[in-house]
């Protein structure tokens, strides 16, 4: 774990149900590989798990298993270790790659622009060369201009141990948000390819692997299912899943499931199949916190005895990285928590309305439009992570905000139909069931998303049908605090609520909307008739540039005829969202020596 990471607390743990073939699996990392150095039950870093894979495979070695080591994407963006270095991701790549992976595959951050692909396809794709699969990705080589696939397309193989002949994919969903120097083919085309077609009619396998950037409850998955089954009614197939943050197992019939395992360096995800060539496999999954207590306990060792040289010198590489960027540095100190999806919005303890009633209010201003009122829209997606009361660092900034969208505006909008835009985009299944951008909740957090297709109830809502709007839900009602019992995930799954490997009380989740909206009016800029209704009758229409595709879509719906980009134009020219939020924390948040 990095200095100055919280240790482990320690709690009742569910043992490991280890088969004869066992997987362990991360998916949207993030850039987390330094670990939570605020949450103790996340606490281990990149160095530790390099530690847990290579004593797991000890272990298993030991029981003549197998053990194949999974990751479905999404590694980059989303934390400072990866956000706030110039390339982006300098220390990164060489980081991810002390892990020894078996089958990985690309998530849609490693494809919303060009320089992350590109390093993607000349670094990362040859540092886990024979393992990173791109089964429905092409990339335009930058070298030679020419259209080529990102990876292998599929791999064969045989496991150490136990011999299980494998086919393996790598998938990413329907993805349409990629830059234009890479092509996503959607999964429903890419299992009619003659390459597909040929490599699902393989005779000798033992299991179908199916890894994935790709929910595990979704059209992309049943395709893959619906394909591989058809020909092969015995085969077991095992997917791997992620993109929405979730922890979640799938059964989909009793030869195949799916894992999902979280997000952020929260979740391991472990995996075992007992029986893979019998009539009769037997499945097992569990959730591991990211944690020291957990690694030592599931592997049978101690403090002394985990830890390995190349575990402990990939910890140090992040401690010279993380110093490198100093991202330890305290910009100021947060007065209380603020939650993402933690705490109802709007409230006084919600990110979303100290952004709307404090930060954007009183940082949002373009000196070019002479004090002309605003409305200002953010997608809530944008914001990633909660604030905890205390030191606000580097780290803090990009865990929470690490995008680099800038701002636009429309001008002279009628507030009526400002207002109506937004009201559109936050009831959003009329625009997006009739868009060409459609796919996974594009505004929201993906942790909404996954509430949206009721994850939790495990019923798949198809994105396309009419969703049933919902007020604010409590998912899991606050329990009575034991205190050996300290809060974190309590997952509920295809196979019961006894996947997480740490017995946790509950943590309560809150549904939060698409947009998050402020209206902005300096007092001067009313006129004497307006100042009785305290609301101007047109504004500047401010909004993240990330989401311009979908204010010209709810502007189509609003009856605001404009076309994008050429109605609009940069409003606060230089500045990100990012940088807009830090320069108000930096004013407002002083450490007193209660914090420090
Ligand atoms: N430049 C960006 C990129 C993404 N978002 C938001 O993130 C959500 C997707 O996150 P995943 O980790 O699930 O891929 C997406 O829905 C956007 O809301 C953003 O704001 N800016």
């Amino acid at each position: 774990a990095q200095p100055g990471s919280p240790s482990p607390v320690p709690a009742k743990l569910r043992d490991l149900q280890w088969g004869k073939l066992n997987f362990l699996h991360t998916t949207d990392t993030h850039g987390w590989l330094g670990g939570h150095l605020q949450e103790a039950s996340y606490s281990a870093d990149w160095g530790d798990y390099v530690s847990f894979v290579t004593q797991m495979r000890r272990k298993a070695e030991s029981q003549d298993a197998d053990l194949l080591v999974i990751d479905t994407g999404d590694r980059v963006e989303g934390n400072g270790l990866y956000d706030s270095s110039d390339p982006k991701g300098k220390y990164l790549y060489d980081i991810l790659k002390q892990q020894d992976i078996d089958v990985m595959s690309s998530g849609n951050h490693e494809l919303y622009k060009q320089n992350t692909s590109e390093a993607e396809f000349l670094t990362n794709v040859p540092n886990f060369q024979g393992s990173y699969l791109a089964s429905n990705i092409d990339i335009y080589d930058p070298q030679s201009g020419k259209l080529v696939a990102l990876g292998p397309r599929y791999k064969k193989f045989t496991t150490k141990n136990q011999a299980i002949r494998i086919v393996a994919f790598g998938f990413l969903f329907d993805f349409t948000g990629n830059y234009n120097n890479t092509k996503v083919q959607p999964v429903e085309e890419t299992v009619r390819e003659d390459w597909f077609q040929e490599a699902i009619r393989e005779t000798e396998v033992d299991l179908f692997l199916v890894v994935g950037h790709v929910p595990l409850r979704s059209q992309e998955y049943q395709a893959v299912y619906n394909a591989v089954r058809r020909l092969h009614p015995d085969v077991p197939i095992q997917f791997f899943g992620g993109h929405l943050h979730v922890r979640d197992y799938a059964r989909y019939d009793t030869k195949s499931s799916g894992l999902a395992s979280g997000r952020f360096m929260e979740t391991i995800g472990f995996l075992s199949i007992d029986n893979v060539k019998s009539s009769n496999p037997v499945f097992s999954r569990r959730y591991i916190d990211n944690n020291l207590f957990s690694y030592h306990h599931h592997a049978g060792l101690d403090e002394a005895t985990f830890p390995t040289e190349h575990g402990k010198n990939v910890s140090r590489m992040i401690q010279e990285a993380r110093h490198a960027l100093d991202l330890d540095m305290v910009h100021g100190c947060a007065p209380r928590d603020l939650w993402v999806s933690r705490t109802p919005y709007p409230s006084s303890d919600s990110i979303y309305s100290w952004l709307e009633n404090e930060v954007l209010p009183q940082s949002l201003r373009d000196p070019l439009r002479n004090n002309t009122p605003a409305l200002a829209i953010s997608n809530t997606g944008a914001i990633r992570f909660d604030i905890f009361k205390g030191p606000f660092t580097q780290d803090s900034i990009y865990n929470m905000s690490p995008f680099t969208s800038g701002f636009r505006y429309i001008k002279d909008v009628p507030l009526k139909t400002a207002k109506r835009l937004v009201w559109l985009l936050n009831r959003e299944t009329k625009i997006f069931t009739e868009s060409e951008h459609q796919n996974y909740c594009p505004l929201g957090p993906p942790e909404k998303c996954a509430h949206d297709l009721d994850i939790e109830t495990r019923r798949y809502t198809p994105i396309n049908s009419e969703l049933k709007r919902r007020e604010q839900i409590v998912l899991s009602p606050e329990v009575e605090q034991d205190p050996q019992v300290l809060p974190g995930y309590t997952t509920i799954d295809d196979a019961g609520n006894d996947g997480d490997d740490t017995i946790h009380s509950s943590i309560s989740f809150y549904d939060v909307p698409n947009v998050l909206q402020t209206l902005i009016v300096p007092e001067t800029t009313l006129s004497a008739k307006e100042n009785t209704s305290t609301e101007p009758s047109t504004v500047d229409l401010v909004y993240v540039d990330f989401i311009e595709p979908y204010i010209a879509l709810a502007a189509k719906f609003s009856g605001l005829h404009v076309e994008l980009p050429r109605d609009s134009d940069v409003y606060m020219s230089g500045t990100s969202l990012t940088e807009l939020i830090l320069g108000w924390i930096k004013d407002n948040w002083r450490c007193d020596k209660t914090f420090i």
